[in-house]
């Protein structure tokens, strides 16, 4: 009983945000943990339909279907203590091999009131993703709706559902989903990518050794976030400059409480509304980031509309990217333009620095495969030329660096979703309404799809021959399909054009600074130590 209280108290203690929380900006990332503002209606884990016989290849022909109660799982009050009392949450990409290793690919866990069936096996993965039908759920996302009807907003991309969802992704989808649609930006990245390098100089700079630059991570995020502000909202910040304009940096320091109050407060999906009196702060700071998100999008939706209404009355001709179009176009209303670029603004900015990060720390670690890339890089650009987009597909190394970096950190270390329809996956009858976890991190490190799986080696995207076959089901860090990331082209564009031109550059070096960096999920799969490494010229 006391230990039953005291994780109580610590449960309630994180709700209340005193305790630092490892949610995801996606929702589906950090799986089912704020997504029950209202709890799905409860599976029952002892029902088949009559006669039900698998049909799946996977488990083979008449073999009898198994029950929900029949599937392994660890029981509520290990997880409990899992998570609660030894913070799981920060280790829920250990905890998925853990479990995996226990109870086989796929099992059941019960977290209060929320059943989820998890699936660490590809095929089964490729299952349930190839049966998914026109308008796939994630998750439970009640309490982003909530706000947004609290405060009569649209829902974007990644809160929306069924018909509403379909509607922005056929206007989102036809402009950015392609890389032929992405290459449009190649020289608005680029010249982010200018000042990437600029600001590399400068903070080694202030270094003793005059080579260490400390904590990338800073830098990616204000890469990352100068870079999709460049494609969503067609302006510059100034984020990677030395002195950043006090606009921006107002800006910076608004979306940087944004992201951290907004990390702090993703719990509030996981209190029922008649606890808020009792404790309230994780709503109120729900809604206070919230808030800041769409003041911010909509200061600039708004900028680029007066733009366009002084261009449209001297009677110019009308230019320019995304937002642009969105405004003209009027596929959207102003309320969905503006909850889609606040969602993908918050979808894109650590998610993508997270995976430079990465990249950065794999390079600096493995010397001799950095050696490889840079000679590709040579050989397709010499040292001065810029790259753009129609480089990129020349240098399968490049890319191979992304998919490698993503496959040993997927940033979002599992994924979600509702079953629309009855299913039988991996012998187990698991009824329309069930939740899943995709376990991505466990599958990404599966010596059977990766051999030497923890080893870091980009070339294993580039051959595809029998021996070294690469199966695209255990490693989809974009997941899969037509829910799969919208803003998969912005971000591997950024990445590659960015990664280029460091290695184009710079040798990418460990330091004295440098220290073993692990692993920990904050919602996504983060460095858990800051990465410290030297960029020496090259010339
Ligand atoms: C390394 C960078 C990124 C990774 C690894 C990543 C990964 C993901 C994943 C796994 C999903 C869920 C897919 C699914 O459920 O099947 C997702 C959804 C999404 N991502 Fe990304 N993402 C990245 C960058 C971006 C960027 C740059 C943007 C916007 C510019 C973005 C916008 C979105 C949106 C709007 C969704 C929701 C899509 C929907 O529900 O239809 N992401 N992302």
């Amino acid at each position: 009983m006391a230990l039953l209280e005291k994780m109580l108290h610590l449960y309630l203690r994180r709700l209340s945000g005193k305790v630092e929380n490892t949610t995801s900006l996606l929702p589906a990332a950090g799986f089912h943990k704020h997504s029950a503002s209202r709890a799905l209606p409860a599976v029952e884990e002892n029902v088949l339909p009559e006669n039900c016989i698998s049909s799946a290849a996977a488990v083979g022909r008449n073999t009898p279907v198994k029950t929900l109660k029949e599937m392994p799982g660890p029981s509520t009050i290990s997880n409990l203590i899992e998570f609660f009392y030894r913070d799981g949450f920060s280790r829920i990409h250990e905890i998925q091999q853990q479990h995996r290793k226990e109870y086989g690919k796929i099992f059941k866990s019960r977290f209060g009131p929320q059943f989820v069936v998890s699936i660490a096996d590809k095929d089964m993965v490729a299952e349930v993703l190839r049966a998914e039908g026109v308008a796939p759920q994630r998750a439970n996302m009640e309490s982003w709706k909530e706000y947004r009807d609290m405060r009569g907003r649209a829902t974007g991309l990644i809160s929306a559902e069924g018909e509403e969802w379909l509607k922005i992704r056929s206007v989102l989808r036809q402009l950015i989903m392609r890389p032929r649609d992405v290459a449009v930006f190649s020289d608005d990245v680029n010249s982010v990518v200018a000042d990437l390098l600029n600001r590399v100089r400068e903070l080694r700079a202030k270094q003793p050794d005059g080579t260490t630059v400390l904590n990338v991570n800073d830098l990616y995020f204000k890469y990352a976030m100068e870079g999709v502000a460049v494609i969503l909202y067609e302006l510059r910040l100034g984020c990677l400059e030395e002195e950043i304009p006090q606009k921006s940096l107002e800006y910076i320091a608004a979306l940087n409480l944004m992201f951290s109050s907004f990390k702090t407060s993703m719990y509030a999906g996981a209190i029922p509304k008649w606890l808020r009196p009792i404790i309230p702060k994780p709503w109120k700071e729900f809604c206070h980031s919230w808030d800041g998100l769409f003041k911010f999008s909509q200061i600039h939706v708004d900028q680029r509309l007066s733009e366009i209404q002084k261009q449209l009355a001297a009677g110019q001709e009308v230019k320019g990217g995304l937002l642009t179009y969105l405004l003209v176009s009027k596929e959207m209303t102003m309320e969905e333009i503006y909850a889609n670029m606040t969602e993908m603004l918050l979808a894109g900015v650590d998610t993508t620095s997270f995976t430079l990060s990465w990249s950065t720390y794999l390079l600096a670690l493995n010397p001799h495969i950095q050696q490889q890339i840079y000679e590709e890089v040579m050989h397709t650009l010499g040292p001065h030329r810029v790259p753009v987009s129609e480089d990129i597909p020349k240098m399968p190394l490049i890319r191979g660096l992304v998919k490698e970096t993503l496959r040993l950190f997927p940033v979002l270390p599992g994924n979600g979703r509702i079953t629309q329809k009855d299913l039988v996956v991996g012998g187990y009858f698991i009824p329309a309404g069930t939740q899943l976890a995709l376990c991505h991190y466990s599958t990404s490190l599966d010596e059977e799809s990766f051999a030497g799986a923890t080893d870091f080696r980009p070339e294993r995207w580039v051959r595809k021959d029998a021996t070294e076959r690469v199966d695209n089901f255990g490693s989809i860090p974009f997941g899969y399909g037509i829910r799969s990331c919208i803003g998969r082209r912005i971000a591997e564009l950024e990445m590659h054009l960015a990664l280029t031109q460091l290695i184009q550059k710079f040798r990418i070096e460990v330091s004295p600074h440098t220290q073993v960096v692990h692993a920990k999920t904050h919602g996504l799969l983060t460095p858990a130590a800051p990465i410290n490494v030297q960029f020496v010229d090259r010339e």
